[in-house]
């Protein structure tokens, strides 16, 4: 039998937006008290590891000269590689969980793709999901200027809204729809001076196959959305971005956008073989995020399909369906994507 990764979050978020805070607060909780912290920051002043609290101390590393994103992946690799020895007593690891802070302008994909792209970390470490920290009070403009922050955004599996506290309403709702229209998927909670329900974070279970159905509900929520047939594609409906959030809020980030499909008809294995074949060669790039709930003829529960750019997870195959709506679910992040391509490359699913 398999042994079990120890699971990895990466937390994200733009410059400022209150990741150390948060993470002083985790680390301080019984929850993560067996918590390795890797904190990258950039620059020559870095000060954010002695910020976080001491009771974590020991088990801090601090990767400094660099981007983890860009100019030091062998650094985090290296880092990653050599904790199971590095942190243990009398050979037994002495942390259960890994918490990787990235530097305010990282993006979290390359990230992504050093844990999943290095066999020998994939076999130790299991990702249990991007944690992206958004300010309300600057979050609209900074998601309107900065594409570090689209991603950060698009890519989370949770996303927390700090300094509510300092926000005009009218700024928490134009951050709130901004990152909505990044990232209709991702639930969205409060997190004040470093507090959240650390249970959702806990509960990530999203950038690996699921084991249990229940975080699919919050996956598509397709309760909030309008879809609308596809013309000229049958059984394919496309949700309206506009029940998202106002379409013009699209105009500073026409680049990074979601789109969610719902296929009524169930599929074959040999389509959905043959489709992401075709997909991930030639989409890859562009699609920061695809998440997919799939009814494959003659399985008995949803196929759990999730990609990373052109990173492929094994798909995993749940035992059952979570509730009585058996249609195929797809949502794709993307990044200079369009509609019609995308539409042109679910005709294989057809
Ligand atoms: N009022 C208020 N201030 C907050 C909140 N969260 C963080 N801050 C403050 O925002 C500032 C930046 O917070 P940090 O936690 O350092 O942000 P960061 O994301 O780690 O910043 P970088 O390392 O520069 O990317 C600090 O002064 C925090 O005290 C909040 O919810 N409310």
């Amino acid at each position: 039998m398999r042994h079990e990764r120890i699971p990895l979050i990466l937390l994200t978020g733009f410059l400022g937006s209150g990741k150390t805070t948060l993470l002083n607060q985790l680390v301080q909780l019984p929850e993560f008290s067996r918590t390795l912290v890797i904190i990258n920051e950039f620059g020559e002043t870095s000060l954010d590891h002695l910020l976080v609290s001491k009771s974590s101390d020991d088990q801090i590393v601090e990767l400094s000269s660099g981007c983890i994103c860009c100019t030091i992946r062998g650094d985090l690799a290296k880092t990653l590689s050599d904790a199971t020895w590095r942190f243990a007593r009398n050979g037994v690891r002495q942390f259960d969980r890994v918490v990787i802070e990235t530097t305010g302008l990282a993006e979290p994909t390359p990230i992504l793709q050093i844990i999943s792209n290095t066999p020998k970390l994939y076999d130790s470490y299991r990702m249990q999901g991007t944690v992206t920290v958004v300010d309300a009070v600057n979050g609209a403009g900074t998601l309107a200027t900065h594409p570090e922050a689209q991603k950060q955004v698009a890519v989370a599996d949770l996303l927390l809204l700090s300094k509510s506290d300092l926000a005009t309403q009218a700024q928490e709702t134009e951050t709130r729809e901004a990152m909505l229209l990044l990232n209709p998927t991702a639930p969205v909670q409060l997190v004040l001076q470093g507090q959240t329900q650390v249970d959702e974070i806990l509960a990530l279970d999203h950038a690996e196959p699921v084991q249990s159905t229940a975080p699919l509900h919050s996956w598509l929520p397709t309760e909030q959305l309008r879809f609308a047939p596809v013309s000229g594609k049958q059984g394919l409906l496309r949700a309206d971005q506009s029940s998202a959030a106002p379409a013009d809020l699209n105009r500073h980030n026409d680049r990074i956008r979601a789109y969610c499909y719902v296929l009524e008809h169930p599929v074959t294995a040999a389509q959905i073989d043959q489709w992401l074949d075709a997909l991930m060669p030639e989409l890859g790039p562009q699609l920061l995020r695809l998440k997919a709930i799939l009814n494959v003829v003659g399985f008995p529960g949803p196929l759990v399909v999730h990609a990373v750019q052109h990173l492929l997870h094994p798909a995993g195959l749940l035992k059952e369906w979570p509730d009585e709506d058996r249609r195929c679910k797809l949502v794709f992040i993307t990044d200079n994507l369009s509609a019609e391509r995308l539409e042109q490359s679910l005709q294989l699913l057809q």
